[in-house]
């Protein structure tokens, strides 16, 4: 599985490869560059003969320094090359300087960028990874000034080719920090920051090692758009197991393209699916589902057989009495019990084989769904909280917390988080929805799987893991009612047999998630998604 880094991770790697002394700054530097070129040119091969144009604006560090690079060797190939630098080049410093002093064209500044004729290829090397204050506006004017050279006539578009990222991505967080935009009203403001992303927004980005945070979350892949990683032969990190949960302080990328070779039907994810070969229905776990009230059981039944359809050998739906009728003419193969009231779920639970819980879809806001889940969790079994468990405690939180064991998923979306952990969704600049669903992991005493095109699932040791529905996993369907309660019904047939910690299972539910809602694809309704999970897991070789 592959890992991403932080800022910090990656220049503690870049630091060790150069105090072992396997390889300098400078090395780095041009394998960097170099790799930026072949990765660019195996993207786009009909840019591998001819003399093309690239315009490369080149910025105050390093990333300017990669930048000096690619322009040297795409000149080696022939190309005509313009580069313009973002403040005084003289004043680059280090390995930056050195690379600058070995390209031989002429350098002008950023205000030249409107000036000459329309370029095949863009290159951002302004700022990567060392961004730490708003992006300055002479560079997203110096992009767009580029990008709109000879605009309205025929011709090919530019393609813009980001070196690391693009510049004013923050790399650990995903967002884009823009400059104050003046006396701007708010509309006008988010208008600006809406065309700064586009001005900003690459065709490929190329960065090195391995990928970082900022490439997967929040605005990262839109403004990537295509992210290929180059080795420049540092020390890769120990790939963690994808079913055991990942080391603290590491963040993995859950069914990263690159880690396909494991998924066939032995290894992940199809490991934690494959019933024994002598399982009885009783080993592969009960699940209870709690329903709401007459008209309010769509949630549940949604929950309750995509339960059954990932592999639980029992899914029974607790719904009040009045609402038994209603549940049976929907019910087949899941089973249903009438649950007045907390006492009765108390007496429902006094049987040890209901090994997996789902509360919260459908059930209603109030006292009466406080009082399920403080019951459901005094019983200590497998527990997912999701939608209205989750808003009943709006209030007081802290009430949750106290109950919570190590066993739970929290399952909330941005909305269902704000209420939960109202400090936590106030990000500062530097905090990223991992550390966030991390701190909230903590506090809770549970894992937490913040939902989202990237979705993060965050333990309270300090283990977390990012599923993104992005880089040709994106999966727009998803966006449809009725989602949010077949990804508790994965959780939780999952968690069921016991086999799998809370972590993996929720990580593994969010990739059959949107595998699912990939394989069914357009015109999807949540319904479809137990329906397909059996094409998937064909295709896993189940
Ligand atoms: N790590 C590795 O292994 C490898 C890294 N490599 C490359 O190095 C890149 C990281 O380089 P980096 O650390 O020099 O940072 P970078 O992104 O060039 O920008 C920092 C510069 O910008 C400045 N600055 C900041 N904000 C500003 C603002 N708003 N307005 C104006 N200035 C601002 C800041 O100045 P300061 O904050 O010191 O005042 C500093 O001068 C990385 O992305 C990759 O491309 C590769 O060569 C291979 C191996
Ligand atoms: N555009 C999208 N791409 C990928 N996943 C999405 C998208 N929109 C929604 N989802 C996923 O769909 C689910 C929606 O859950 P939720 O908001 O709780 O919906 P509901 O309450 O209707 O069930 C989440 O798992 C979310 O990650
Ligand atoms: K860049």
């Amino acid at each position: 599985m592959t890992e991403l880094l932080s800022v910090a991770q990656m220049r503690a790697a870049e630091a060790e490869a150069m105090r072992s002394g396997a390889a300098t700054g400078l090395q780095l530097m041009e394998r960097a560059g170099r790799g930026a070129v072949a990765a660019m040119l195996e993207e786009w091969p009909d840019l591998v003969a001819g003399r093309w144009r690239a315009v490369v604006l080149c910025g105050p560090g390093n990333n300017g320094g990669d930048g000096y690079v690619v322009a040297r060797r795409l000149a080696d190939r022939g190309w005509a090359v313009e580069v313009l630098a973002l403040g005084d080049p003289a004043r680059l410093g280090g390995d930056a300087a050195k690379m600058r002093a070995l390209w031989t064209g002429p350098v002008a500044g950023l205000d030249e960028a409107g000036a000459g004729p329309r370029p095949g290829l863009l290159v951002d090397a302004l700022f990567g990874t060392g961004l730490t204050r708003p992006l300055p506006w002479e560079a997203i004017t110096a992009m767009r000034a580029v990008r709109d050279r000879a605009a309205g006539q025929p011709g090919e578009r530019c393609r813009v080719l980001a070196i690391d990222c693009p510049s004013g991505l923050n790399c650990d967080t995903g967002r884009v920090d823009l400059p104050p935009s003046g006396d701007d009203a708010p509309e006008d403001a988010e208008a600006r920051s809406h065309s700064a992303i586009g001005i900003l927004s690459a065709d490929l980005t190329v960065t090195f090692h391995a990928p970082k945070r900022g490439h997967y979350l929040e605005a990262g892949p839109g403004l990537c758009q295509r992210l290929r990683v180059v080795d420049i032969g540092l020390e890769p990190s120990e790939a963690p197991s994808p079913v055991e949960p990942p080391a603290s302080g590491r963040v993995r990328l859950v069914g990263a393209r690159s880690c396909a070779a494991d998924l066939s039907g032995d290894l992940w994810p199809g490991q934690l699916l494959r019933p024994g070969a002598g399982d009885h229905k009783y080993r592969r776990g009960h699940v209870l589902v709690v329903s709401g009230g007459v008209g309010r059981g769509g949630a549940a039944r949604l929950a309750a057989r995509t339960a059954l359809r990932i592999g639980a050998g029992l899914v029974t739906i607790g719904c009040p009495p009045a609402a038994l009728q209603e549940n049976a003419a929907r019910l087949d193969a899941v089973m249903l019990r009438p649950l007045r009231d907390a006492a009765a779920l108390e007496a429902l639970l006094s049987d040890p084989r209901i090994s997996g819980l789902v509360l919260g879809p459908g059930a209603g806001v109030g006292a009466r769904t406080r009082e399920m889940v403080g019951v459901a969790l005094a019983a200590r079994r497998g527990t997912v909280l999701d939608a209205d468990a989750l808003t009943s405690f709006a209030e007081a939180p802290e009430e949750l917390f106290a109950q919570l064991h190590p066993g739970c998923v929290l399952t909330p979306h941005d909305g269902e988080f704000a209420r939960l952990f109202p400090d936590l969704a106030r990000r500062d600049r530097q905090t990223s929805r991992v550390d966030a669903a991390l701190a909230a992991a903590a506090r809770a005493g549970a894992v937490v799987l913040l939902k989202g095109v990237d979705t993060v699932i965050a333990s309270p040791e300090g283990r977390a893991a990012v599923h993104v529905a992005a880089y040709g996993r994106s999966a727009p369907w998803l966006g449809t009612a009725g989602a949010g309660d077949v990804l508790s019904g994965m959780i939780a047939g999952l968690l069921a047999p016991g086999a799998s910690a809370p972590q993996v299972a929720a990580e593994a539910a969010a990739w059959l998630h949107v595998e699912a809602a990939r394989r069914f694809g357009p015109g999807l309704i949540a319904e479809d998604l137990p329906e397909i999970l059996p094409a998937v897991f064909r295709d896993l070789g189940l």
